[in-house]
């Protein structure tokens, strides 16, 4: 099946995501209401942590503040998930039993979606609107996988986050090798390593929104740790409301100290849903690149020879525009869109 390729165009993205919050993939500008503010009084807030029906929101003038909120009849069925700028109005003390409701929310300026699993037949937004989306692989025990990192920047790519890779455990192996099938993409990396701070993923989330995905095992929690003290009560805190239950698998945003951004642990992403995205929304995040694949026939999936023989990527290759390697790096990226998560996870 053809997927992505000119005719699945870009303007389908927002059609797309589940909801009808429109999706701008890429485009840094302020979140804009979908809705007329009908409540001019309502707060805006930011959602850290969904459960059962109940949502954890931090108020913009206080985000220190915790306001539980649950969903207005108005709202439909748009779906609010953690990252999500929403409007509250009601009781937004933030007391015990106090209890606000959700009037708006805000469009998104991305979403990363993770994969459907058996009890859940639909791909779901995880997370909206975090700026980075930090991939973290560790270089030994468990072994690094091409094949999660690359999904997961295509997720990044198409849904409008800037991919950085953080490569963990670097005291038990060179990171060298591994980051060097990456560098052609101009992606970000960082390393890390036990007992060492970590001071290049620090400058990363410094006054951003940055989701974190990673399989287990390979040091996502030390690092969460690391970056946001206490980190442990935060998580219990938001992912447990009214219950008490601590919920491994949904995703919550913690507050880096002095109010300097969030970070999003995703416990529960393991895999992404790729399966509908178009490829030419990831060729589309290489700048350089959007304007060569004009040029490419209809339904074009960039591979290049045999199966995308005129593919106008080689001809930039041919001209010396583009180099060879990164396109290379870029088609082993794209190559993941065809092969089905199941394979790699
Ligand atoms: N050698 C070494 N071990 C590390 C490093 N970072 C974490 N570990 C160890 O790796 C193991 C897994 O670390 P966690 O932080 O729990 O990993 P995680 O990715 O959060 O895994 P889950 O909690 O299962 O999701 C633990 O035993 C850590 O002590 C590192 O830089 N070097
Ligand atoms: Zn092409």
């Amino acid at each position: 099946m053809a997927r992505g390729g000119r005719g699945g165009g870009r303007g389908e993205t927002s059609r797309l995501d589940e909801s009808d919050v429109r999706v701008r993939p890429g485009r840094g500008t302020r979140p804009r209401s979908k809705r007329r503010p009908e409540h001019a009084d309502a707060v805006e807030a930011m959602v850290i942590g969904v459960d059962r029906g109940r949502w954890t929101c931090a108020p913009d003038e206080d985000p220190q503040r915790r306001v539980v909120a649950m969903r207005a009849r108005e709202l439909g069925r748009t779906p609010v998930v953690v990252g999500d700028r929403v409007g509250l109005v009601g009781d937004v003390s933030g007391g015990e039993d106090a209890l606000a409701r959700i009037v708006r929310v805000a469009d998104r300026v991305s979403v990363l979606r993770r994969t459907a699993d058996d009890t859940d037949p639909y791909e779901r937004v995880v997370v909206a609107n975090a700026s980075h989306l930090v991939v973290v692989t560790s270089l030994a025990d468990p072994a690094p996988r091409t094949g999660f990192v690359d999904r997961a920047l295509v997720a990044a790519y198409a849904g409008g986050l800037t991919p950085v890779l953080c490569l963990t455990k670097a005291d038990l192996a060179d990171p060298a090798p591994f980051a060097a099938q990456y560098a052609e993409l101009d992606l970000p990396v960082v390393v890390t390593r036990a007992g060492v701070d970590p001071t290049g993923l620090r400058e990363v989330v410094d006054g951003r929104v940055t989701a974190l995905v990673g399989h287990s095992g390979v040091g996502k929690s030390t690092l969460v740790n690391q970056l946001v003290p206490d980190a442990d009560r935060a998580v219990g805190e938001v992912s447990g409301v009214g219950k008490g239950r601590h919920t491994s698998t949904s995703a919550v945003a913690l507050a880096l100290p002095h109010q300097r951004g969030w970070v999003i642990d995703t416990p529960g992403v393991r895999s992404f849903g790729l399966a509908h995205i178009a490829v030419d929304d990831v060729v589309a995040a290489f700048g350089d690149l959007a304007e060569a694949i004009e040029e490419c026939p209809r339904g074009c999936a960039h591979l290049g020879p045999p199966s995308d023989p005129e593919c106008a990527l080689d001809a930039e290759v041919a001209a010396g525009r583009l180099s060879a390697g990164r396109l290379e790096a870029l088609r082993r990226v794209l190559t993941a869109l065809r092969i089905p998560a199941w394979e790699l996870t």
